[in-house]
């Protein structure tokens, strides 16, 4: 691991009204590396950002810029910028006086102002941009400026709080290629906040997945995909299948009222838990092979694949994913692998977790 830029050590925000916006949160950022920060809204991730940026205090617990703790520096002596929902762009000046901004405010000789502001215009690929005015710019253009303004200054770290999210699903698609390039290339660290799982599964190199002011699980997209820790978690990346069960021994799980080899191992025998596969690790069979069968209900065509929904013989409702069309009313059997099976137990947290996943290592 790498000495880390940023350290968040048990931090807790209680609002003067009382309300305990984050409780407990701990944070290791590295340098150099794209994290998202992704939860519903209310979850706490701005506030983060801001505790962070130092726009507001925390009530508890240290942040840590690289090893320094910088509780009570202000603001403006932190080596982040802020790019903000709004891009809170000047109206009344052009694209070439906002991004020069910052720079103006420092003093900064006139013409080490112009180089670094038509550099920071060539990095977001508006090099010939500098005289518009922002009116006659479009969404996201505006973004860019935005972004240029906030890398003129030479951050070490860039907060992004939802930056796209005005934007419609064409440029955002765009512009998530154009970030993810832009911090490849410039190699500063991004914090950036989002609520869409596709945001950040996409343009990640590790998540942090919030509900209710905490970090419920952190890890690379794959790893929280493919692992997710508990229900809200499996529910909120991705689409799931989600069934309640017990662990019948290591390796071997009941749902349905069945039981199937998985690949799980070190619960007590008989724990209740909940079962995830995912729709695209559902295969479809006769239903004289399938491990289960569920009669199709509905489907619908995503372009590159079908989503069908079913039920099985209890009414548990089945999403699968499918390149082929079944019709309606059909039966259908499911066939998926021990490994495509992924145990939860309830209510898991993500220290809870490591804990049990030590255990099972040094087992
Ligand atoms: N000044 C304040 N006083 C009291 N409560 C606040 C204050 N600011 C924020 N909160 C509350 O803290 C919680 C976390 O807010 P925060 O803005 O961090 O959430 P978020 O995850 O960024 O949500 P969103 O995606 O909607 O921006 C919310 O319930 C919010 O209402």
């Amino acid at each position: 691991m790498q000495k880390p830029i940023i350290e968040l050590k048990k931090i807790t925000k209680r609002y003067d009204d009382g309300f305990t916006a984050l409780e407990n949160i701990n944070m290791t950022i590295e340098p150099g590396k794209f994290y998202s920060l992704l939860g519903p809204s209310g979850s706490g991730k701005t506030t983060i950002l801001r505790i962070i940026a130092g726009f507001t205090d925390a009530t508890e617990g240290d942040v840590v810029f690289e090893g320094n703790k910088i509780n009570a520096l202000p603001a403006n002596q932190r080596k982040v910028n802020t790019v903000f929902q709004n891009y809170a762009l000047f109206p009344h000046m052009d694209v070439f006086e906002n991004v020069a901004f910052g720079l103006t405010l420092k003093k900064m000789p006139k013409q080490e102002i112009r180089k670094r502001v038509l550099n920071a215009l060539k990095v977001v690929q508006l090099p010939d941009y500098a005289n518009r005015e922002i009116s006659e710019l479009s969404g996201g253009q505006q973004q860019r400026v935005a972004i240029a303004r906030a890398i003129v200054n030479e951050p070490k770290v860039l907060l992004l709080d939802e930056p796209l999210s005005a934007l419609d699903m064409k440029l955002r698609k765009d512009m998530q290629y154009e970030l993810r390039e832009l911090q490849q290339r410039l190699k500063i660290t991004f914090i950036f906040v989002t609520h869409d799982q596709e945001e950040a599964l996409a343009m990640s190199d590790e998540i942090f997945v919030m509900n209710d002011g905490q970090v419920l699980q952190s890890g690379t997209p794959v790893d929280i995909y493919d692992e997710p820790i508990n229900h809200f978690v499996a529910n909120f990346i991705g689409e799931s299948n989600i069934l309640p069960g017990k662990m019948l021994k290591d390796f071997e799980v009941q749902f349905v009222g069945k039981s199937f080899e998985c690949a799980d191992a070190g619960m007590r025998p008989n724990e209740k838990v909940e079962v995830v596969l995912r729709p695209e690790d559902l295969d479809i069979t006769t239903p004289e092979q399938g491990k289960l069968v569920v009669k199709v209900d509905t489907q619908l065509f995503r372009g590159d694949h079908f989503e069908i929904v079913g039920y099985d013989e209890d009414g548990n409702e089945w999403l699968i994913h499918s390149t082929n069309p079944v019709k309606d009313g059909k039966q259908i059997g499911l066939t998926f692998e021990p490994e495509d099976i992924h145990v939860m137990r309830f209510g898991e947290k993500e220290a809870d977790f490591d804990a049990r996943l030590e255990q099972y290592e040094e087992d």
